[in-house]
């Protein structure tokens, strides 16, 4: 699994949030979470049950229900081109050239308003000047600056919006997207599979029908070219006797065909990214192999950027590229996946290595003792701090944020008071308390 790490992402999630306000609590599932993805490239999601790694993924496929929301703030990119030239296009109303709008609004001016409330720090810059107003946008606060009456879901940042095929850089803000613009992209542009494949298939439909209905919505393809292209996407996914197969219903197929039958759908669609929230959790061992191998197969062959969901570190060491490790609606390390197992830096990463069976002396499994908490107030401390055999005193009064483990620039990230371990224990909270600081808008922590 090589990836170009010179790539442009093609997915690129900003301090996603999403909460959900329920009566009893306000439950921050997910907070505050950023990475991205490339083509061709595998991005593992590891972390326990309840950490944030489903809702992350319903965040970017606008599958959030009530009463959960993905705040404003929050920003996911889709960075593909030949999307952002289509969707400029198909979608005029809800497109913004960022030039434009350079040429009417400073910045500066923008931020000096009295009447408003955010500053720049709230996007991770210190001065004004520096704020992109692609930025301010897809954060959802341009109407609150006066630049937009509505949210646009496509931000053109070189080129025009009047020569789609001329642009060259610009996203589609997914969290600003509804109606037809999401449904195109949900299913057409990034496609997901569930753990349990019968919560994709229709039990009323032969296989072949709803693989035939994806064809038809996202492709075009009808009548005898959508059987047999039906018949051709099964038997890529390697179920056999694939012609006679497109006719039976989803209780015909054994589990782990019926989520070769998902995965063809997905496919059936053609999407640039393909994410997979635990797709063989449910699958016998050597069925979930053939799926993982099918997996890396199909994304050889499309170049998918894939987001793999799972809290198995087992599969995680066999599919992924680089790995975000989650805890309680957070991402507390992140690193290359050879990075990751050889040297985990936070200790609730090396903590779930260490319940790989087999991989500390005398066979003795451990497991981390407790439960991952309900994130349901802001962050002001270690959320994993009881359960940490590291913990300190420091770690009840400062919020970790992620910073690089240590200066050799390989993009090993952890959320750990103990990082960067290069710099004293003092040293490296000063910077965490700096960085809270700062994103909290310049309050004192
Ligand atoms: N519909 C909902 N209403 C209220 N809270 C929710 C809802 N869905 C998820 N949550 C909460 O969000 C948090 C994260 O849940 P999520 O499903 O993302 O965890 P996960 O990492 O996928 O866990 P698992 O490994 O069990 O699938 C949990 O605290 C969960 O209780
Ligand atoms: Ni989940």
């Amino acid at each position: 699994m090589s990836t170009d790490p010179t790539a442009e992402p093609i997915l690129d999630v900003r301090n996603l949030q999403t909460t959900f306000f329920t009566e009893k609590e306000t439950i921050r599932a997910v907070d505050g979470v950023s990475f991205d993805i490339r083509p061709g490239e595998t991005v593992g999601v590891v972390g326990e049950s309840g950490s944030g790694k489903s809702v992350t993924a319903r965040s970017v496929m606008g599958l959030v229900d009530s009463p959960g929301r993905t705040l404003q703030g929050s920003s996911l990119r889709f960075t593909h081109l030949e999307t952002v030239r289509d969707y400029t296009s198909k979608f005029p109303e809800r497109t913004v050239e960022i030039d434009a709008l350079r040429a009417d609004y400073d910045p500066v001016d923008l931020f000096e308003r009295d009447a408003i409330d955010i500053s720049p720090t709230a996007f991770g810059y210190e001065r004004a000047a520096s704020v992109p107003l692609e930025d301010v946008l897809a954060a959802g606060y341009g109407e609150e600056l006066g630049l937009v009456d509505d949210d646009p879901s496509v931000l053109v940042t070189k080129g025009s919006a009047d020569s789609p095929a001329d642009i060259t850089d610009g996203f589609v803000e997914l969290t600003h997207l509804s109606g037809k613009a999401q449904r195109l992209m949900r299913g057409g542009r990034i496609a997901m599979v569930f753990q349990d494949p019968l919560t994709s298939l229709n039990p009323v439909y032969t296989v072949g029908n709803q693989i035939k209905e994806a064809l038809r919505l996202h492709q075009g393809l009808r009548g005898e070219a959508a059987t047999r292209e039906a018949a051709e996407l099964l038997e890529a996914v390697g179920i056999p006797d694939a012609r006679r197969r497109v006719g039976e219903y989803p209780h015909q197929f054994s589990g782990g065909m019926q989520q070769r039958a998902v995965i063809a759908m997905a496919l059936a669609c053609e999407p640039e990214v393909l994410i997979c929230d635990e797709p063989t959790t449910a699958l016998d061992v050597t069925i979930q192999a053939q799926i993982l191998d099918l997996l890396a197969e199909l994304q050889e062959e499309r170049d998918l950027a894939m987001m793999f969901i799972t809290h198995d570190m087992g599969v995680i060491a066999e599919v992924a590229d680089r790995v975000n490790v989650m805890y309680a609606g957070e991402v507390i390390e992140t690193a290359d996946v050879n990075t990751l197992f050889a040297d985990p830096s936070h200790p609730y990463t090396r903590g779930l290595l260490q319940s790989i069976p087999g991989r500390q002396p005398e066979d003795r499994l451990q497991t981390i003792e407790g439960n991952v908490p309900t994130p349901n107030e802001p962050a002001t401390s270690c959320r994993f701090a009881p359960r940490c055999p590291k913990a300190f005193d420091e770690c009840d009064a400062v919020h970790p944020v992620s910073v690089p483990v240590d200066d050799d620039g390989d993009d090993h990230t952890a959320a750990c008071l103990l990082s960067p371990e290069h710099l004293s224990t003092d040293e490296a909270i000063a910077q965490h308390r700096r960085r809270n600081a700062k994103r909290n808008g310049g309050d004192t922590e």
